[in-house]
């Protein structure tokens, strides 16, 4: 046993062993602040920082398309029975209805960014069976599926609902009829009816659900044009930026708040390569992200050779996507302005394209306001008329 008085030493400490003396080095221990109760040391911590999320891993939580089978809640069954009471011989009929059963709802909610929450099949509620007493079983409850804003509800081909603005709602699968008890079946030549019906079954469908963003412009443009660094500088939005291609692996929004209080909604979309329509790159299956937009913004790399060959290549494969895509009003960007070679480059581009260029540098800021004048300009122009109806 090691005696107390060793205990008391200061950062050197000396066992004794049998015939040996042995000193050993204790690290001094971080002073203690003996006054703080836990609850002083709890309000002093920095609070825990949310980890910033890789783009790959946001990747994986995001789903912009989903099959879905609903089905509806079965109503509940009709009874047969007869009142008794006593000295009361032929009560009659007094069997209730069945409950309705319970709808299945899709509704929009903002708060909900893609389809990954959405499982591959849900059932409605059923409604409860009748009693005694003509008492009706309850309905069964609504059963709701939070989908994003810009969801898109397909049965087989066709397009059945919409759901663009927020808190829409549509009705997947209707709840079972519930069955009727044998007081419905009263007649004048029937007096004690015993026959009551069961609770139908409620609908079954197959949905697909596909997520189309909701915004007024797009940017489309190759990988590292510069899309996502344009989107932070003009926005709050945080889509990751690097120098290799394919940075940004799903859609992000930014509201962009002009001066006149108009805000205006810009998508950033993954980067689109010459031959994305044979599923080169990342495929073209992410320009239906920007199938709603009103108008688009071409970004280029303007440090690059011949940039309008980029807007040509852009072009094309919109068209292939959906015809008449590229026909929709739009800006050309020029982006990385701030490069000597991409200064120069620039009259040999407004030759080729004209007046619907903007150059400007989306890290050093330079020559924004233009563009934000012009997303101004082309908001006025395609997206007020309509707020105004
Ligand atoms: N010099 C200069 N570099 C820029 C400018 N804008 C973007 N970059 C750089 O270009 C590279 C690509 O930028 P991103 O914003 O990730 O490009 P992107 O178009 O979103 O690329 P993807 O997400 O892969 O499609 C990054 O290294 C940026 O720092 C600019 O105005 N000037
Ligand atoms: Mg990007």
């Amino acid at each position: 046993m090691v005696p107390s008085r060793l205990l008391s030493v200061g950062p050197w400490m000396v066992l004794g062993v049998v015939g040996r003396r042995t000193r050993v080095r204790l690290w001094p221990a971080p002073p203690r602040l003996l006054s703080a109760s836990c609850a002083d040391r709890a309000k002093h911590q920095e609070p825990p920082r949310k980890e910033l999320l890789s783009e790959k891993k946001l990747k994986r939580h995001f789903v912009d398309h989903r099959r879905v089978l609903v089905r509806g809640g079965r109503g509940g069954d009709g009874v047969s029975c007869f009142h008794s009471e006593p000295r009361k011989e032929f009560g009659g009929p007094d069997g209730g209805d069945g409950g309705t059963g319970g709808h299945v709802v899709l509704r929009a909610d903002q708060q909900v960014k893609s389809l990954s929450s959405v499982l591959s099949r849900y059932q409605g509620s059923h409604g409860e069976a009748g009693g005694r007493k003509n008492c009706s079983g309850r309905g069964g409850a609504l059963l709701y599926i939070r989908v994003p804003v810009g969801t898109l509800v397909k049965e087989g081909r066709e397009v059945v609902a919409d759901l663009s603005c927020p808190g829409s709602e549509y009705i997947a699968a209707l709840g079972g009829a519930g069955g009727k008890g044998n007081r419905f079946f009263l007649a004048n030549d029937n007096r004690a009816p015993v026959t009551c019906t069961p609770g139908q079954p409620g609908q079954e469908r197959i949905l697909f659900l596909e997520l189309k963003t909701v915004a007024h412009a797009g940017m489309v443009g190759f990988p590292n044009a510069g899309k996502s660094s344009l989107l932070r500088a003009i926005s709050n939005a945080r889509p990751a930026v690097a120098s290799y291609p394919f940075t940004t692996l799903k859609p992000h929004v930014g509201i962009v708040h002009c001066e006149d209080h108009q805000q205006i909604a810009v998508a950033d979309i993954p980067g689109i390569i010459r031959g994305a329509h044979q599923n080169r790159g990342l495929g073209s299956t992410f320009l239906r992200h920007i199938e709603r937009c009103r108008f688009l913004l071409f970004v280029v790399d303007l440090s690059e050779p011949e940039p309008w060959t980029q807007v040509e290549d852009l072009k094309f494969e919109l068209e292939k996507y959906e015809a008449g895509l590229s026909e929709r009003p739009h800006l050309v960007v020029a982006n990385k302005i701030d490069l000597p070679q991409a200064r120069a480059a620039l009259p040999q581009l407004r030759a080729h394209l004209g007046r619907s260029v903007v150059a400007l540098s989306a890290t050093t800021r330079e020559n924004l306001e233009e563009l934000l004048l012009r997303l101004q300009e082309l908001h006025g122009r395609h997206v007020a008329p309509e707020l105004r109806w």
